[in-house]
C-alpha cells in the first residue's frame, strides 16, 4: 500500500480518545496501593474518555480485583483498558456473510446523506468479488439523481452489474427486478441502495415496508440483511442514529465510516456496549479497498493507545 499503511490509519482514528485518556489518567499513578478513591477517580477518567460507563466499571472491578499493591502504571493500565475493550467488542465483531439459500442473498444499505453509503456500499461489493461472489446493485436512493449517478459511476469502476431507474421511481419495483435478473443470472449478493431519510420517518418506513413486501413475494427471508452506515466523524450523533433506524428500519448490522478522517473513533465501543449490534467493517478511505473487517483486539489497542506508551 502507498501512502499511510492501514494501521497508521486506524491508529489515528482513535487517536483523540488514546490523547483523552492518556490526559484523564496522568497524575493517578505513583500511589502505593489502589484505594477506594483512586479507583473512583480511573473510572471517571474513563467515562471522560468517551469509553462508555461499562468499559469503566470493568476496568475498575478488574483493578479492585488484581489490587496492584505495589502501584499501577501507566502501560499496565492501558494495556487493561485494551483488553477490557476487546471483550465489550469482540461479541459485536462480525464480517457480513453470504449463506443465504437460495441466493441472491439481500443486503438493504441505509444511512443518513452523506454518511458514506455509496462508498461503502461500493467497497462491499469489491470485497464480496474479492471472494470470488457474483454482485449486483441496485440504486434504489431514486430521490435524487446524483445518488442514481454516483453509484452507476461506482459499479462502472468495479465492474458489476447494476439496476437502476429515473429520479424518484419506485425503489420497491427495482428491487423486485434485482432479485429476479439476479436470480436468474446466479447471483449471490443483491446490494441495494435506500434512500436512508431520517427527516421523514414515516415516508422512509412505508418506503422500507414496501421494499419488504415486494420481497417477501420472491423470498420470505428477505431482506437478509439491513445495515446502517455511520460517520464516525459525527461522535455521539452516530448513537442517535442507531436508537432511531433500529426502531424505524430494523437494523441487523452497522458499518463505520471515515474512521480515517476523525478522532472520535472511541463511540464504536459506546455504540457496541449500547446496542450491542454487529459491527461488519469499518472504513478508513476513499478508495474501494478501504473498508476493511472490524478485528476487535487491534481497535481496542488503538483506542487504548497500547502502542503509543514511551512515543511521546
Ligand atoms: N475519508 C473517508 N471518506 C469517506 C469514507 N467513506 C466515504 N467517504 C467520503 O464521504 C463522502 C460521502 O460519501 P458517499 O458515499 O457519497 O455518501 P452517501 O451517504 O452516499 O451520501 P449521499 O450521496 O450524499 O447520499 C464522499 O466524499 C466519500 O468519498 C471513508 O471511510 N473515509
Amino acid at each position: 500500500m502507498n501512502e499511510i499503511s492501514w494501521h497508521e490509519r486506524l491508529l489515528g482514528g482513535f487517536r483523540r480518545t488514546s490523547d483523552r485518556l492518556g490526559e484523564n489518567i496522568s497524575g493517578l499513578f505513583g500511589k502505593a496501593a489502589l484505594d477506594e478513591a483512586t479507583l473512583d477517580a480511573i473510572e471517571e477518567a474513563l467515562i471522560a474518555s468517551d469509553l462508555g460507563p461499562a468499559t469503566a466499571a470493568r476496568v475498575r472491578d478488574r483493578l479492585a480485583e488484581e489490587r496492584f499493591e505495589l502501584g499501577l502504571d501507566e502501560p499496565r493500565l492501558r494495556e487493561i483498558v485494551a483488553q477490557e475493550v476487546a471483550k465489550i467488542l469482540s461479541p459485536v465483531a462480525k464480517p457480513l456473510e453470504i449463506e443465504a439459500f437460495p441466493r441472491p442473498q439481500v443486503i438493504l444499505v441505509i444511512g443518513v446523506n452523506g454518511s458514506g453509503k455509496t462508498t461503502t456500499i461500493a467497497k462491499l461489493a469489491h470485497l464480496f468479488q474479492e471472494q470470488d461472489y457474483g454482485v449486483m446493485l441496485v440504486a434504489g436512493d431514486t430521490f435524487r439523481a446524483a445518488a442514481i449517478g454516483q453509484l452507476k459511476v461506482w459499479a462502472d469502476r468495479i465492474g458489476v452489474p447494476i439496476i437502476s431507474g429515473k429520479e424518484g421511481g419506485d425503489a420497491a419495483s427495482l428491487v423486485f427486478e434485482g432479485v429476479k435478473r439476479g436470480t436468474a443470472e446466479g447471483i449471490d449478493v443483491l446490494i441495494v441502495d435506500t434512500a436512508g431519510r431520517l427527516q421523514n420517518k414515516a415516508g422512509l418506513m412505508d418506503e422500507l415496508a414496501k421494499i419488504r413486501r415486494v420481497l417477501g413475494r420472491l423470498n420470505p427471508a428477505a431482506p437478509h440483511d439491513v445495515v446502517l452506515v455511520l460517520d464516525a466523524t459525527t461522535g455521539q450523533n452516530a448513537l442517535s442514529q442507531i436508537e432511531v433506524f433500529k426502531e424505524v428500519a430494523g437494523v441487523t448490522g452497522l458499518v463505520m465510516t471515515k474512521l480515517d478522517g476523525t478522532a472520535r473513533g472511541g463511540v464504536l465501543v459506546a455504540a457496541a456496549e449500547k446496542y450491542g449490534l454487529p459491527i461488519h467493517a469499518i472504513g478508513v478511505g476513499e478508495a474501494v479497498d478501504d473498508l476493511r473487517p472490524f478485528d476487535p483486539s487491534e481497535v481496542a489497542r488503538a483506542i487504548a493507545g497500547v502502542e503509543r506508551i514511551g512515543m511521546k
